[in-house]
C-alpha cells in the first residue's frame, strides 16, 4: 500500500483520487507509526516551504520521513514536496529543509511578461530518460504546475527533468529510491496518471 503523508497541507483529496481512479490501494496517513504498513510513500504539499516544514514537525514526520530515505525505501514527492526534500528556500528564510538532496530553492525572477506564479501546462524533457517514472510517458509532454519557487540541485546528476519559463530549470529529481516533480502529477491528466502509475509499479520492486 501507498501511504499519502498527511501533515496538515496537502493536496491529499487529489492524489488520493488519482490512486483510487487507478485502483491502486493508497491511504492517507496522519501518524507516523502508520507508515509500517506502507511500502512507498508520497510527500504531497501545496502552500509555503515555512509551512510545510513547520508541519511536518508539529506532525513529528520528520525523522520518520529521514529514516525512510535512509532505509532505501520508494518515496515521490510533489510540488512542494519537491522542495520540501532541499535545504533550504527563498521562500522562508532561515527555515531548514529536509536536506533529503543538497541544494536550495529560489524564486523565479523573471521579466515582466512571464507571469509568478506560473499556472498552467508545460513541458517536461526527460534528462534521466530511463527514469522508470517515465517508462510510457513522450519525452516534452505536459504537465499542469503551480509554483513560483524552483529547485536548484547542487548535484546536476540527479536532476530528471527539465522545462522552460523564462528559464530552463529543474522540474523532477531522481536519485536512488527518491523521485519528486514540480509537477502535479495528480492534476496532469493521462500523463499524470501514467507516472503515478508507474511510480506505482517500480516501488513494488524496490
Ligand atoms: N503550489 C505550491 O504550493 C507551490 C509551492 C511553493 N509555494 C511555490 O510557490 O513554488
Amino acid at each position: 500500500m501507498i501511504g499519502i503523508i498527511d501533515y496538515g497541507m496537502g493536496n491529499l483529496g487529489s492524489v488520493t483520487n488519482a490512486f483510487r481512479f487507478l485502483e491502486l490501494d493508497a491511504k492517507i496517513v496522519t501518524r507516523n507509526q502508520e507508515l509500517a504498513d506502507c511500502r512507498a510513500l508520497i510527500l504531497p504539499g501545496v502552500g509555503a516551504f515555512g509551512d510545510c516544514m513547520a508541519h511536518l514537525v508539529e506532525h513529528d514526520f520528520v525523522d520518520a520521513i529521514e529514516g525512510w530515505v535512509q532505509a532505501g525505501k520508494p518515496m515521490m514527492g510533489i510540488c512542494l514536496g519537491l522542495q520540501a526534500l532541499f535545504e533550504s528556500s527563498e521562500e522562508s528564510p532561515g527555515v531548514e529543509g529536509l536536506g533529503i538532496f543538497a541544494g536550495t530553492v529560489k524564486r523565479f525572477d523573471l521579466p515582466k511578461e512571464l507571469k509568478v506564479p506560473q499556472i498552467g501546462w508545460n513541458r517536461m524533457e526527460e534528462t534521466q530518460p530511463d527514469c522508470p517514472m517515465f517508462e510510457g510517458i513522450d519525452n516534452g509532454s505536459f504537465f499542469y504546475l503551480v509554483h513560483s519557487f524552483y529547485v536548484c540541485p547542487q548535484d546536476e546528476s540527479i536532476v530528471a527533468g527539465k522545462t522552460e519559463y523564462g528559464i530552463e530549470y529543474c522540474t523532477s529529481v531522481w536519485k536512488d529510491n527518491v523521485f519528486a516533480t514540480q509537477f502535479h502529477p495528480e492534476k496532469s491528466q493521462a500523463v499524470g496518471l501514467c507516472m503515478l502509475k508507474n511510480f506505482w509499479n517500480w516501488a513494488e520492486v524496490q
